[in-house]
């Protein structure tokens, strides 16, 4: 890289204002000392020139590999313009929205499904932005291995980013940048001291342990570790249960942390569900007893659905009897549960003696439940020190059978087990048995939950598969919000 032509950049970016000094707010609240504001450059064609000539100088030197090239609305695309004009590289452009009319594409230009897509973005700060557009052209069936970046604000976007396997190239960072401002004496000591501190205290991406392990529970509060661990980091914990570790790598493989309730009372309908929803979710949601026509064949075919669509099957049993006799419910009677569900869940109220006799069942067949620590339905019992002793007495004492909780909020700061949250739609409110209502923002992002469970969104929804869609992105995007944290 041109040393000279990147430090001579820097200076007429700060001629132009697209570098302040001051208070400015990020998108995630936080107040900053250093704001870059590159949308400012399409006002200064010679600059546009400069720094579309300085990212494709990083792509040859890189020698990097791609089909085409995408810049992230709205900053980005007109640098990607340019470089793509000059240098007649195939260009496409995600929209923010998808149109309401004609093809609906979130992706305009050709490709190839397997082509390889360069993203090109104008500021880096947790990296989210650029997952967003990755995601977008992942959902098209591109592949994204590298983004090049004029201005990486080094707050862990490039960690965060290569987490998700996205190199990042950046052709400015703040180092450089506040370095060049102090020599040229654009900036005194003392605000370089302040933007310094604050990019290496707001570092968005949990850091790793030199040899790229993820830093273990004994050294952190679990809290920390459970929020700022990625669903693959806990699939790979050491006391996690296997069940529980395929479930997180399922999500992690999906991008989804979506369960679809499969609340409708015909066999062949729930199996069309799980036919065409199941591309979309880590896991389905059954209530077999409100099934008209159940037979075992049925259950079959929904294990060979689980399979092709790689997603777990959770039976809502809700079990609440003394050991012997939900040992029975489990494994026999007309359901026989155990022989085709994955998970199941289970009442506290009796005491350990549930998950004992549950577990005599399920144990052998690798099976796992989950506790409900908290209800979604207004009035519920399930609060306070009831809620602390199912994790606890319950869950903690038996966490070879037990994977996690229904809840509504993080019950639990330890990253084995699983937070699993019904009551989800994409508006707050409620139904008028009591049911209520929270966002796949709140419940991923706020309380920390790890699955939104879903059932009548969908299920009511004029088209079932696009509600699907909407409901796996905002839970994803929830969830990498959580990861990443800031975003300038
Ligand atoms: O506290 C709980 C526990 C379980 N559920 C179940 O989840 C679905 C929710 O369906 P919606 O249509 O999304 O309301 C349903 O099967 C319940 O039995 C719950 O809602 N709350």
């Amino acid at each position: 890289m041109n040393d000279i032509s990147v430090d001579s950049l820097i200076l007429k970016l700060h001629d132009v204002n697209a570098v302040k000094f001051g208070e400015y707010k990020l998108k995630s609240g936080l107040l900053t000392p250093i704001y870059i504001d590159l949308r400012v450059l399409v006002s200064h064609p010679n600059l546009m020139n400069q720094v579309s000539s300085l990212i494709y100088q990083r792509v040859q030197e890189e020698s990097l590999q791609f089909d085409s090239v995408c810049g992230v609305p709205y900053t980005a695309l007109p640098l990607a313009t340019i470089i793509c004009s000059r240098h007649e590289l195939p260009m496409l452009i995600r929209r923010k929205e998808a149109k309401d009319y004609g093809t609906k594409r979130l992706v305009e230009g050709s490709f190839h499904v397997g082509d390889t897509c360069l993203i090109i973005e104008d500021t880096v700060t947790s990296g989210s932005s650029i997952l967003e557009t990755a995601e977008v052209l992942h959902k098209e069936g591109l592949k994204v291995t590298d983004a090049v970046v004029l201005m990486d604000r080094e707050q862990g976007g490039a960690e965060m980013l290569e987490y998700q396997k996205i190199i990042l190239h950046p052709i400015i960072s703040m180092s450089k940048l506040l370095d060049v401002l102090l020599a040229a004496k654009r900036i005194d000591a003392e605000t370089d001291r302040t933007v310094r501190k604050f990019i290496q205290s707001n570092n968005t991406f949990r850091p790793k342990e030199e040899n790229g392990s993820a830093v273990p529970a004994a050294k952190r509060p679990c809290v920390e570790l459970r929020r700022g661990l990625s669903y693959a980091d806990r699939a790979a914990l050491p006391n996690v249960h296997p069940l529980a570790s395929k479930l997180l790598k399922i999500m992690e493989e999906k991008r989804s942390n979506l369960c679809i309730s499969a609340d409708v009372t015909s066999a062949k309908e729930l199996l069309q569900l799980a036919e065409s929803l199941g591309p979309k979710i880590c896991m389905l949601k059954t209530h077999v007893d409100i099934l008209k026509d159940y037979t075992a064949a049925f259950s079959q075919e929904l294990q060979t659905l689980a399979e092709k669509h790689n997603f777990l099957i959770f039976e809502d049993r809700k079990f609440a009897d003394i050991g012997n006799t939900v040992k029975h419910q489990y494994e026999g009677g007309v359901f026989q549960i155990s022989s085709w569900s994955h998970l199941v869940n289970a009442h506290a109220v009796p005491g350990p003696g549930v998950v004992k006799g549950l577990g005599a069942v399920g144990k052998p067949l690798g099976r796992g439940c989950l506790l409900i620590a908290q209800m979604s339905s207004q009035g519920s019992l399930a609060t306070g020190e009831y809620t602390k002793s199912v994790v606890s007495i319950m869950a903690e004492e038996h966490s070879d059978f037990v994977i996690g909780f229904i809840c509504g909020s993080e019950v639990t700061e330890r990253p084995e087990f699983i937070h699993v949250t019904p009551g989800v739609q994409l508006k707050t409110g409620g139904d008028s048995l009591g049911q209520q209502y929270t966002t796949p923002e709140e419940v991923i992002y706020s309380k920390g939950s790890d699955i939104i469970i879903v059932g009548r969104g969908v299920l009511e929804a004029p088209d079932r598969l696009e509600a699907a869609e909407s409901y796996r992105k905002a839970g994803w995007d929830a969830y990498i919000k959580s990861v990443s944290q800031t975003s300038q």
